[in-house]
Parts: C-alpha cells; sequence; structure tokens
C-alpha cells in the first residue's frame, strides 16, 4: 500500500498505537473512543484524532474507532505482518541486554545476528542468537536481508562499524554511542540516548509538573 507522509512524532507513536490495540483486540474490545484511548495511553485526544487523521477518516462520530479496523490498519502501516530481522554490532553489557530483551513478544522485529571481535563471544549463541565475528559482517547481512543495525560498540570504532554496515547495505541504524555517526543521504541514524531522555523527562516535571510530552 501506499504510505501517506506523516510526521516523525506521529510515527514514532504508531507502534504505541498498535501494541495497545492488539491489547484491546485480544481482550474483545470492538470499539473505542479516542478519550478512551486518551486514558489509556497518555496522549491527548486531539493528539491522537490529528494523528489518526493523517491515514484518512478513520472514526466514526458517535462511535469511535473500530478497533479491528485499525488494528489491520496499523499492522500494514507498521508493516507487521513481516519479520523484521535486525543486527546488533557490539555484545557487551548494553548488547547483552538488548539480546536478552529482543523484541519478539511484543512486536515484528527480532535480532536474528550478533557480532563482535571479542573472540570468547563469537561463535557462541545467546538468547537464541548467534554472535559472529565481524569477518562475516557482510555475508550475513547480505544472506539474511538485514536491513536495519543496532550498534552498541565503544565510541572510538562507532563511525568505522557504522562506515562497514553503510557498505554491507544497511539502510537504518540504531546507534546508542554517544558518537554522532555521519552516514550518506539514503542511510538514516535514530540516536538513543538515555541521559537525553532523563534530562527532558527533568525539564518537564520541573517545568510542567507531570504532564505528559504527548510522545
Ligand atoms: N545510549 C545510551 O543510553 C547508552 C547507555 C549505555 C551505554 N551506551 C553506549 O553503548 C556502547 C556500548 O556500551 P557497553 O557498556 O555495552 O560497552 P562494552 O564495552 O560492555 O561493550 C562493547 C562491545 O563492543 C565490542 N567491540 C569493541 N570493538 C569492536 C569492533 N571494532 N567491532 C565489533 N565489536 C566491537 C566489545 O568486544 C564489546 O563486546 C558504548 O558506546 C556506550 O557509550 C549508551
Amino acid at each position: 500500500m501506499t504510505q501517506p507522509k506523516i510526521p516523525r512524532a506521529t510515527a514514532k507513536r504508531l507502534p504505541i498505537y498498535y501494541r495497545y490495540l492488539t491489547f484491546l483486540h485480544d481482550a474483545g474490545t470492538n470499539r473505542i473512543s479516542s478519550a478512551e484511548l486518551s486514558d489509556a495511553i497518555k496522549f491527548d485526544a486531539a493528539t491522537i484524532r490529528r494523528d489518526f487523521s493523517y491515514f484518512g477518516a478513520l472514526g466514526k462520530r458517535g462511535y469511535g474507532y473500530d478497533v479491528k479496523a485499525l488494528l489491520d490498519f496499523f499492522a500494514d502501516v507498521l508493516d507487521q505482518d513481516s519479520l523484521i530481522s535486525v543486527a546488533l554490532i557490539g555484545v557487551g553489557n548494553l548488547g547483552q541486554a538488548l539480546l536478552n530483551f529482543n523484541f519478539h513478544q511484543s512486536s515484528n522485529v527480532r535480532i536474528s545476528a550478533a557480532f563482535d571481535v571479542d573472540e570468547e563471544r563469537v561463535g557462541k549463541i545467546q538468547s537464541g542468537v548467534p554472535i559472529y565475528p565481524m569477518a562475516d559482517l557482510q555475508q550475513q547481512i547480505k544472506d539474511q536481508r538485514i536491513n536495519i543495525a543496532i550498534l552498541t560498540v565503544p565510541q572510538e570504532v562507532a563511525q568505522e562499524i557504522t562506515d562497514q554496515l553503510v557498505a554491507s547495505g544497511i539502510r537504518g541504524i540504531l546507534n546508542f554511542t554517544p558518537l554522532r555517526v555521519t552516514v550518506p543521504n539514503n542511510v538514516r541514524v535514530q540516536n538513543v540516548d538515555l541521559t537525553n531522555e532523563l534530562q527532558t523527562l527533568i525539564y518537564f516535571i520541573e517545568n510542567y509538573g507531570s504532564i505528559t510530552t504527548g510522545i
């Protein structure tokens, strides 16, 4: 299906909508109003209505939203029917935590290959995920049709690994390192910085009380 162009903040909320709608559907709920949805997931109702409006008028006045229809719609937008394989580079403290968590139960994403330089780790299987030597990076990414990589290596090697990932055809990098890596225009980087998140939270609490940020 052709995807409508949606704002980044809306895109970030889609998986949250999807998870909650799945929960509602499994619990046998057939319809929900934006106010009820707002109550449950803590985004204001106007934000929810605006987000949904980007996809066309999905709700009916006085009826609310049909849970199954919404769910099918978001599954399609988020491509939930196809399993997305992700690579993880750097199986240290953070990498191991992400491997153990994996994303399987709550989404269609799973880490299917991990890579490291440490001889002690390479060749083992952790949480069902094989850990390959870096020499296998290009081949595995190609064979497993991996488009996304999670970067959990030390900052000092982040750019060099990014270059290797780009050369292997990776299209998106979830970057946990503090380095703002450089990539060509056709590759997208999403930086995750827990310190930043915490400081944003503190800022909102101090300035606006406990009002949610909407994202
Ligand atoms: N974004 C956040 O909120 C957040 C939180 C904690 C850590 N970090 C960052 O995440 C990264 C990992 O942190 P950690 O505590 O897990 O570190 P760690 O030292 O425990 O793990 C790093 C792993 O990378 C591997 N490695 C080193 N050089 C490599 C290379 N050239 N190719 C492949 N693998 C290589 C190491 O063998 C090790 O297993 C660091 O950059 C750290 O700053 C970010």
